[in-house]
């Protein structure tokens, strides 16, 4: 309803009130005795002049009531309606505030996110420039570090038998409560080649690792690749905890166990492969290629710590009468016969290998020529004294033996190794079952032999 109309209905209202009053109070009675009274003193319309001054009165306070109420509701209205604003405008930059921390966390974890996507894509690269298992185990740790730096981490891999898995690095935490070596038999992730993970009940594990007191929740991870279990990676917490890792992270952790496991694979194959490649397949000592690098190596460093490395090259005397009596299967027994204990009997650090045919040679690091005279004396006697009572020998095996040392004699390896062979030579004319050493004038001169033989050590 408009306002002129509520207007319109209370004045036709008040009139209705004012006349059943006025019926009621016989008003009519009062107002002729007023009339009548003021007449007398010459104001008789007085009344009701002072009837309508009142009214208007009424009427007009009656109006700036209804306009101060309406005002007052206006009033209201337009508070409300700003406290509205207010606590929207409010409601809006707490809104703003959230998605702004949101959008900060969303940035926090975006950048840790791809830090460590870089650190995975940066321990590819490093894996792959390789060379040996234990390069290999330790650009794994320092990785495996920077990806899952957050927990308790402890990195186990197999040693070369297979049988222990030792520990390659922890950090976290309770990194200091470790078990250095897991057994096969302990470790369900090694028998089953598949992760495990418990946040319950690792203190009826078997795994030593595992099921200490204070460890409520572990997951472990296998390193393996073509059913090869190389390591294991087994995160802790004291927690108990439905997930160690979120999906996401749990994903990378199994994609970097394998590309590391693949690795492994890798440099295993190329070692196997590198080692046959440089291994006589019948007597397993070092051949002639796996020789060169080791003796260049060896040369090397005897120059570097000034001090003398002897070659000795050693033959096995009439050996095709030996083939030709016994046949060649007996002829394999014996060259085994005598690499194993030409092998058996030097320090860990010489080396002995198959040179070819009969032939071998041993490398003495820092020995002097008369020392390794003597040694190879030992040696000759000790084959000689052994092939009379082993069942692999038919028959006593003699050497002749022929010796240079460098720097004094030759300072390379193939001019070591040909000084040695003329030594052999000159013990073969000798008469054999002897050694010679080399003296440098022997290559000067037509027959060597005769040479060498005047500087025998005897
Ligand atoms: N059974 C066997 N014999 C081999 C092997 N390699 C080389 N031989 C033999 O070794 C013999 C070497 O003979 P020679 O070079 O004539 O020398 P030798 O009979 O030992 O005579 P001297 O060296 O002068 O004492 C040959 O009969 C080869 O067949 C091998 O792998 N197994």
């Amino acid at each position: 309803m408009k306002r002129s109309d509520s207007d319109f209905f209370i004045v036709i209202g008040v009139f209705l009130v004012a006349y059943l009053i006025a019926t009621i109070s016989d008003f009519n009675e009062h107002w002729l005795s007023w009339a009548s009274a003021y007449s007398m003193i010459g104001l008789e319309d007085l009344p009701i002049g002072l009837s309508f001054l009142s009214f208007a009165l009424g009427w007009y306070a009656w109006r700036r009531l209804q306009d101060a109420s309406v005002s007052h509701q206006q009033l209201s209205e337009t508070i409300e309606k700003l406290q509205t604003e207010v606590e929207e405008r409010m409601l809006a930059v707490e809104h703003a505030q959230v998605l702004s921390e949101t959008k900060n966390e969303m940035l926090e974890s975006e950048y840790l996110r791809n830090k460590k996507l870089k650190q995975v894509r940066m321990m590819g690269d490093a894996l792959a420039a390789a060379v040996t298992l234990t390069e290999l185990q330790e650009i794994s740790v320092k990785y495996l570090k920077n990806i899952i730096p957050d927990h308790t981490v402890a990195v186990l891999f197999a040693n070369k038998s297979f049988k222990n898995w030792g520990l390659a690095g922890a950090w976290g935490k309770h990194k200091d409560k470790v078990y250095l070596n897991v057994k096969l038999e302990e470790c369900q992730v090694l028998q089953q080649g598949k992760a495990y993970i418990d946040s319950s009940n690792t203190q009826n594990m078997l795994c030593s690792n595992a099921n200490l007191t204070t460890i409520k929740s572990v997951a472990c991870y296998p390193i393996a690749s073509h059913e090869m279990q190389y390591g294991v990676l087994h995160i802790r917490s004291e927690r108990l905890t439905e997930s160690l890792l979120s999906r996401e992270e749990e994903q990378r952790v199994i994609e970097v166990c394998n590309t590391i496991g693949l690795h492994f694979h890798n440099t295993q194959l190329r070692t196997e492969l590198s080692m046959a490649s440089n291994r006589d397949e019948l007597t397993g000592l070092l051949n002639r290629r796996g020789l060169g690098s080791t003796l260049k190596r060896e040369i090397q460093t005897s120059q570097l710590q000034g001090y003398d490395v002897t070659v000795a090259m050693v033959d096995i005397d009439h050996f095709k009468q030996y083939n030709d009596s016994f046949g060649h299967p007996e002829g394999d027994k014996a060259l085994k016969f005598v690499a194993e204990t030409l092998a058996k009997n030097i320090r860990s650090r010489d080396v002995v290998a198959r040179y070819g045919g009969e032939e071998f040679i041993l490398v003495l690091p820092n020995t002097s020529k008369l020392e390794a005279y003597k040694k190879l004396k030992m040696l000759i006697a000790k084959v000689a004294e052994d092939s009379e009572s082993v069942p692999e020998c038919q028959r006593t095996i003699t050497l002749s033996v022929g010796i240079a040392t460098c720097p004094g004699d030759q300072k390379n390896e193939e001019a070591l190794i040909k000084s040695a062979d003329l030594a052999l030579y000159a013990a073969k004319k000798r008469g054999r079952n002897c050694v010679v050493a080399y003296k440098a004038a022997a290559s000067t001169v037509a027959d060597p032999a005769k040479v060498i033989r005047t500087q025998q050590i005897d």
